[in-house]
């Protein structure tokens, strides 16, 4: 049987994702966190550039600011994939345009690793298959699952566990209020509520809270300004443990008319004066799945 001929470069989206709601149920041995979340992807991230090299080098274009080269998840995503083959693969180049905040609660690093898996497993042409690529993918981060799977999520578990959700698709404002908080010193805390009781996904689609909020203002009231500011507007919410909150919309004029008010008055509402502001579309399947689609040989 003939094989397809793989292309040598690949330029694919490795787009932002939204927890809907965030329920945290309790701690497990390892210190890791039962949740129960709702996943889904935005029409906005980062880009990737994929191009076969002659040689067996992995390169990275351009650093990404504070992640040293061994800890990037794109190249353990890489080097995760070349383990998993157990034969030589040809180098590769790797262009990252970085647009997401990182450590924002947008996923955009699990992100990352998501989009090299996918795209290498097509390149390399290794067709390893969704479910070993889901696992590579978890040994990466909680989060990149649900970027391998590419299907809008009630996540269980850490979030390895999904099963698609039939979410509505508004459009959403992000505001990434220009403070970081880290994962660790959320579900470190010792006032994080951990003992949400467990509910279906059909109620969690009616609409939900996200637990780390409470925390995450203590930690960093630039947060809670934030979310204040945009429950003007609408029932705003925290994405994962922040930084990022965002507020949905039916129309996509509602939310450009919001974005721009609030573009207005951020400089009186923030404290920290650099607050990132942006408008996208929910979407059930990942940006990165339609265009693997559609993407054809270069
Ligand atoms: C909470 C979520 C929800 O989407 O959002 P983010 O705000 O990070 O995007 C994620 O599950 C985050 O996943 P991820 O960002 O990959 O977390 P990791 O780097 O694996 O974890 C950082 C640290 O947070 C703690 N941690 C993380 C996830 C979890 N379910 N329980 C935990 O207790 C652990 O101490 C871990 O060492
Ligand atoms: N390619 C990458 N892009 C973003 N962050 C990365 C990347 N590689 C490693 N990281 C590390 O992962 C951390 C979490 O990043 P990110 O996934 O963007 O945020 P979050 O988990 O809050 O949604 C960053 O603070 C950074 O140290």
């Amino acid at each position: 049987m003939s094989r397809a001929v793989a292309p040598a470069t690949l330029t694919l989206p490795a787009p932002a994702k939204l927890n809907r709601m965030l329920h945290i149920l309790g701690r497990r041995n390892d210190g890791y966190h039962e949740l129960q979340t709702l996943f889904q992807f935005l029409d906005y991230g980062d880009r990737l550039g994929f191009t076969l090299r002659d040689d067996e080098r992995l390169e990275l274009t351009p650093a990404t600011d504070g992640v040293a080269f061994n800890d990037n998840l794109v190249v353990r995503a890489a080097r995760a994939l070349q383990h998993a083959a157990g034969r030589p693969l040809p180098g590769v180049t790797i262009n990252l345009d970085k647009r997401l905040p990182m450590g924002g609660g947008l996923g955009g690093g699990s992100s990352n690793a998501a989009t090299t898996l996918l795209a290498l497993d097509r390149l390399w042409q290794l067709e390893l298959g969704m479910e070993r690529l889901a696992a590579l993918g978890l040994r990466l981060g909680a989060d990149v699952p649900v970027f391998v799977r590419g299907f809008a999520a009630w996540g269980e578990g850490v979030g390895e566990r999904l099963i698609p959700a039939p979410l509505d698709t508004p459009w959403f404002v992000v505001i990434h209020p220009g403070v970081e908080v880290s994962t660790g010193a959320v579900f470190g805390h010792p006032q994080l509520t951990r003992d949400t009781p467990s509910i279906k996904m059909s109620r969690a689609l009616q609409g939900g809270k996200n637990d780390c909020e409470a925390v995450v203002r203590k930690l960093e009231p630039e947060i809670g300004r934030a979310l204040d500011c945009l429950r003007e507007f609408g029932p705003a919410m925290l994405t994962g443990t922040g930084a990022c909150v965002f507020c949905p919309f039916d129309d996509a004029e509602r939310a450009l008319e919001v974005e721009q008010r609030l573009l207005y008055d951020s400089a009186r509402s923030s404290q920290s004066g650099c607050w990132r502001i942006f408008r996208a579309r929910g979407c059930n399947i990942s940006p990165l799945h339609r265009a693997l689609k559609t993407t054809a040989a270069a």
